[in-house]
């Protein structure tokens, strides 16, 4: 949903400054990696010592980079095979960071075994949420649903929880509770959008595999 209607808004607010990199000589492949590095350092560094207020700040600078790459590479007329799967993978590798700095905590000085299990769930399900519709696409499938919790919005719930549960530190009373309450928010809904997501494969593949075993006639059939 986010990607659908705040896509458009950040690609106005976030054009120039990509094209000021542009005019810098800056490579969208450069603001790929540097932008996958600094969430990386600012989950793995500040959430494991439960300094939730910080990581989220250093994170949210360097997360926008995810929507800089992309509008760098088509401003420039440059957006390649590669880019698309340099910008994919290291998704994963931010995002493995984000739920593993949570996880990391609980495990820690969070002292919550079974927070720490849903943080691992968000991480584990968010993968695969993810790798179902790569693979259904690469195996010719259209993929045709989004589901309930992209990418996106497990950023957004799980970062601006974070971010707010950190001011506890400032001293800010009872606020930490909004953090578990994402994660089991983020859990939940990647389950159903997986769910969804193999409902639709499951369909499509039905129906793409009738089509082709109608067109080739009896005895046929292919593996993938
Ligand atoms: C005193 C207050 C203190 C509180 C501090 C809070 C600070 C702010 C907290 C959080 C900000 C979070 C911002 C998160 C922004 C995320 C942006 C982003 O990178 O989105 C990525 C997303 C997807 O991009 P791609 O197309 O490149 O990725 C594809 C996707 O990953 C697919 O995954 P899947 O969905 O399948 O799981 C993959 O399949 C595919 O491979 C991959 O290519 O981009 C978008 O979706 C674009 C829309 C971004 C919308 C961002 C909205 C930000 C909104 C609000 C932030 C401000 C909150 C302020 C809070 C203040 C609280 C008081
Ligand atoms: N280093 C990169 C990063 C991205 N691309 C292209 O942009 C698309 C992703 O757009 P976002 O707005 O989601 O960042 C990606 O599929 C590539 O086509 C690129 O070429 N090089
Ligand atoms: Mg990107
Ligand atoms: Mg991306």
């Amino acid at each position: 949903m986010l990607n659908k209607y705040a896509r458009a808004f950040f690609t106005r607010v976030l054009t120039p400054f990509a094209a000021l990199l542009l005019r810098l000589g800056v490579s969208p492949d450069a603001v790929t990696l540097i932008g996958t590095a600094g969430v990386m350092a600012g989950a793995l560094v500040f959430f494991p010592m439960g300094e939730f207020f910080w990581g989220t700040i250093v994170i949210t600078i360097f997360v926008f980079s995810d929507l800089v790459d992309g509008n760098m590479a088509r401003q420039a007329g440059i957006s390649s095979r590669w880019g698309a799967f340099l910008d994919s993978t290291l998704d994963r590798v931010a995002d493995g960071a984000i739920f593993g700095g949570f996880a990391l905590w609980y495990a820690g000085n969070g002292d919550d075994n079974a927070l720490c299990a849903v943080a691992i769930f968000c991480l584990a399900s968010g993968q695969v949420v993810s790798y179902t519709k790569a693979r259904g696409e690469s195996i010719g499938l259209p993929v045709a649903v989004n589901g309930l919790v992209e990418r996106a919005e497990r950023l957004v719930i799980s970062l601006v929880a974070a971010g707010l549960a950190g001011l506890h530190k400032f001293g800010v009373p009872g606020i930490q509770v909004l953090l578990p309450i994402a994660l089991w928010i983020v859990a939940v809904g990647s389950l159903v959008t997986l769910v969804q997501r193999v409902v639709t494969v499951r369909r499509e593949s039905a129906e793409a595999d009738a089509a082709e075993a109608a067109a080739a006639g009896p005895g046929s059939g292919t593996d993938r």
